[in-house]
């Protein structure tokens, strides 16, 4: 089975926020839960040295995600209508699929504006046919792809008992299997959590548009769009990972999914890493925080049974990258530095890390570097959504038994709650601080893209480089690795955009990698190029000509996944879609203009002769006023550019008939001018109307291939920043068509309006 996160998008016919102080931040009865949720019961009851912590999470977060991001001031902070407060949702009569949460599991989730562009991910479709909405088929269920290990699907039942019969047996045995098994764990393995729809989601009525099919293993996004003419139509997208795990696994299920399986070769000299991606509030702390302490457990019952006596030690640390600088999360937040050794080693220097012996003491110290990344007396990190926290299990061992000496390392853990994506698009934001916040968070997100990118392919060259986060991973993504990435996307119709965004990185992360089987035809660049320069004369609007946009050509590996942009560009149908506004006198104006729809072209033949007001036939020359400076040629060109040559010339000659034809002085002649002007104006309307969709359609295609050129920027040698730039002043100027087209369809519909009332009046 092709698992990998091939995306099969297609139409149908179809802040800032403050982590939160919780108020019951001692609770020992929710701690309790807590520990219960976590598998692990036994530390109930265990010594009194353990505060009992209601809010206790790994990654700033308590396990119940319960109010527990923490605003420096212990506010519930909220900003850009940030996160709710967390509290008990309400009882719902949703379906099954809908949120089942006890009242550790409540949500909060910050709303962001959905028209935040990823730079990682751009590749929409954006012009697709109109599906209608009773053909959007919702249900949900979990689904699971492969095991980790590749082995097939298992039920979502069968996933949770595993989960919950996560033993020491169980590990035990998994260990004792052949240790070739190892090798042929999945070197990346893409799994998207979804989470339930949190109360505010719920109270706002807002959908969830995610539905997940178990049996294609694959889930659908449900994008509600606006038509040019602003009616709505759905369009789908549909994902395929490696796992998809739907609102009702619970963070055991997850650990099953995820971790578990790494956690034995671990003692085999492997580093895995382990990351949530996803926008603010979609899971990532919830999701990740349990899993430390789920791992250190399995690597304590490892240590005690399989490989008693042999010299192994735990090892755990704690920091955070924040705006490109590492701070120990153990150590009061102490800045550190890297540096990187005669062996390409890259330590970080003085970064605090412990030696532990029992489950006990890794809780408490993933607490305190919790706390730290909190409430950081700095205050440069007032809100973890902007900051990396990377917590690291390190396995090691006594060289020849001998105390005296350093322990070695054997393997690696890393769990990685990385920043919200979004914040990655924050880099227009007016506030110098936020901008470089979000550059970093976007340089940092796709070089953790290009790294496991290279890792898959074996590539010699690992660009860890690329960030700071890829240089303190970089020990990581050498020798052998497993990465393990956990996708987040939050259900509600308000999220969709991050929720492709997301889905989006995801996709990419696994299908450009040597193990994906998905087939993808590249659009290349030079073939968007190409449908630029044939299809819009705004090149020359923009001062730019053909040779102006040189785009380099990628080797064939390099894949932007347009495959459907292609289709879209050589099927696209002329269909016309009538705009509704404007339309008071409908009736009449169908009446008066029956065969309308029938027609593509201008109704030369019933326009008899030319009382029509030069105001009326404005479609060669006001509708292309805003390509101000334009030669007679360049007009023309854009003109047929966006009507086709037939069409010009029939325009051109019907106007040239009409003034040469016109009788103003026969009444009926008037009559009929009206009913037959009319027809012409709603066709032009409708051309002005097409015209729009046209340059809104080619500005996206622009748009596109800037973002997949800025992803690529980061490869030394690319030298795009130049051809980035021209692709802007371009963009500047069709935005600035758009505009201009768009105000004069307004005033071409009041027109418009006014001659409907004129033929009305004139009793026609
Ligand atoms: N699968 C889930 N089941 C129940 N509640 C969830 C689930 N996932 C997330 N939540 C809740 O949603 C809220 C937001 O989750 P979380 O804080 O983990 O988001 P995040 O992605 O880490 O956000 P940020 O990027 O701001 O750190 C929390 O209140 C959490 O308890």
């Amino acid at each position: 089975m092709n698992s990998v996160g091939r995306q099969m998008q297609r139409s149908s016919s179809t802040g800032h926020h403050h982590r939160q102080y919780s108020d019951n931040f001692i609770d020992t009865a929710f701690n309790n839960k807590w520990l219960q949720s976590a598998g692990l019961h036994h530390l109930q009851s265990s010594k009194t040295s353990i505060p009992p912590l209601q809010d206790f999470g790994f990654f700033g977060n308590n396990g119940g995600g319960q109010g527990s991001k923490r605003g420096r001031n212990g506010e519930k902070g909220v900003k850009g209508g940030g996160r709710e407060d967390p509290s008990t949702p309400l009882a719902s009569s949703r379906s099954s699929s809908m949120r089942k949460s006890g009242p550790g599991e409540d949500m909060s989730v910050g709303e962001f504006s959905p028209g935040l562009l990823d730079l990682y991910s751009f590749d929409t479709d954006l012009i697709p046919e109109f599906p209608s909405q009773s053909d959007r088929s919702f249900g949900s269920q979990h689904t699971r792809g492969r095991s980790f290990d590749g082995s097939p699907s298992i039920s979502a039942n069968k996933l949770i008992n595993n989960a919950r019969g996560s033993s020491d047996n169980k590990l035990l045995k998994s260990f004792s299997v052949d240790s070739d098994k190892a090798n042929n764990v999945a070197k990346i393995k893409v799994v998207v959590r979804k989470r339930p729809l949190n109360k505010k989601e719920i109270t706002k009525k807002e959908e969830d548009i995610i539905t997940i099919n178990p049996i294609t293993n694959s889930l659908t996004v449900h994008e509600t769009k606006l038509k040019v003419d602003l009616t709505e139509y759905v369009e789908r997208h549909e994902f395929v990972f490696d796992a998809i795990l739907n609102e009702n696994v619970s963070n055991d299920d997850v650990y099953a999914e995820t971790v578990e399986p790494v956690v034995p070769i671990i003692f085999q000299r492997t580093k895995a890493t382990c990351f949530a991606y996803g926008q603010t509030g979609s899971g990532k702390t919830y999701t990740m925080q349990p899993l430390p302490l789920k791992a250190s457990r399995d690597i304590f019952t490892l240590m005690d049974h399989r490989y008693r006596n042999q010299g192994f030690q735990l090892h755990v640390s704690f920091f955070e990258i924040y705006g490109g600088k590492v701070f120990d999360l153990l150590n009061d937040r102490k800045k550190l530095c890297m540096r990187e050794d005669g062996k390409q080693q890259v330590c970080i220097v003085g970064l605090q890390e412990y030696r532990v012996s029992d489950v006990e003491t890794v809780k408490e110290l993933i607490e305190k570097g919790n706390a730290t990344r909190s409430t950081g007396t700095t205050g440069a990190n007032e809100e973890s959504s902007r900051s990396h926290a990377i917590l690291q299990l390190a396995v090691k061992r006594k060289v020849d038994g001998n105390e005296s000496k350093p322990a070695r390392m054997v393997g690696k853990l890393s769990f990685i709650d990385l920043a919200g994506s979004e914040r990655g698009a924050d880099t227009t934001d007016n506030d110098k601080q936020t901008r470089m916040e979000g550059a970093e968070i976007n340089k940092s997100l796709l070089a953790l893209k290009e790294c496991i990118r290279a890792l898959d392919n074996d590539q010699g060259h690992i660009p860890f480089r690329g960030s700071k986060l890829t240089e303190v991973l970089r020990d990581s993504f050498v020798g052998d690795s497993r990465t393990v990435m956990i996708s987040c996307i939050s259900p509600n119709s308000g999220s969709c955009e991050h929720t492709l965004n997301t889905l989006r990185y995801a996709d990419r992360v696994k299908s450009l990698s040597k193990g994906n089987n998905s087939k993808r035809e590249p659009l290349s660049a030079l073939s968007l190029r190409n449908s630029i320069a044939v299809s819009s004369g705004l090149q020359s609007v923009s001062g730019s000509d053909e040779k102006a946009i040189d785009v380099p050509q990628y080797p064939e590996t390099r894949k932007f996944g347009w495959a459907k942009q292609i289709e879209k560009e050589s099927s696209q149908s002329p269909k016309i879609e009538r705009v509704p506004s404007g339309r008071s006198l409908n009736n009449m104006t169908s009446a008066v203009g029956s065969d309308y729809h029938k027609q593509f072209g201008f109704n030369l033949e019933r326009v008899p002769s030319g009382r029509v007001q030069s105001s009326q036939v404005h479609l060669n020359e006001d509708d292309f006023a805003y390509s101000e400076g334009l030669s007679e040629q360049d007009k023309s060109s854009w003109l047929t550019a966006n009507l086709g040559d037939e069409r010009t010339k029939r325009v051109e000659d019907k106007m040239h008939t009409r003034i040469k034809d016109g009788d103003p002085s026969d009444p009926e002649a008037n009559n009929l001018h009206l009913d037959d002007d009319l027809t012409v104006l709603l066709k032009e309307e409708e051309d002005l109307i097409n015209a729009h969709r046209k340059q809104v359609e080619e500005t996206m295609d622009i748009v596109k291939l800037e973002m997949n050129l800025l992803v690529e920027v980061d490869q030394p040698g690319n030298q795009l920043d130049d051809y980035i730039s021209r692709l802007n002043g371009i963009l500047s100027q069709k935005a600035a068509g758009i505009l201009q087209l768009q105000s004069r369809l307004v005033e071409f519909q009041k027109n418009l309006k006014n001659h409907q009332v004129l033929v009305f009046t004139s009793g026609h």
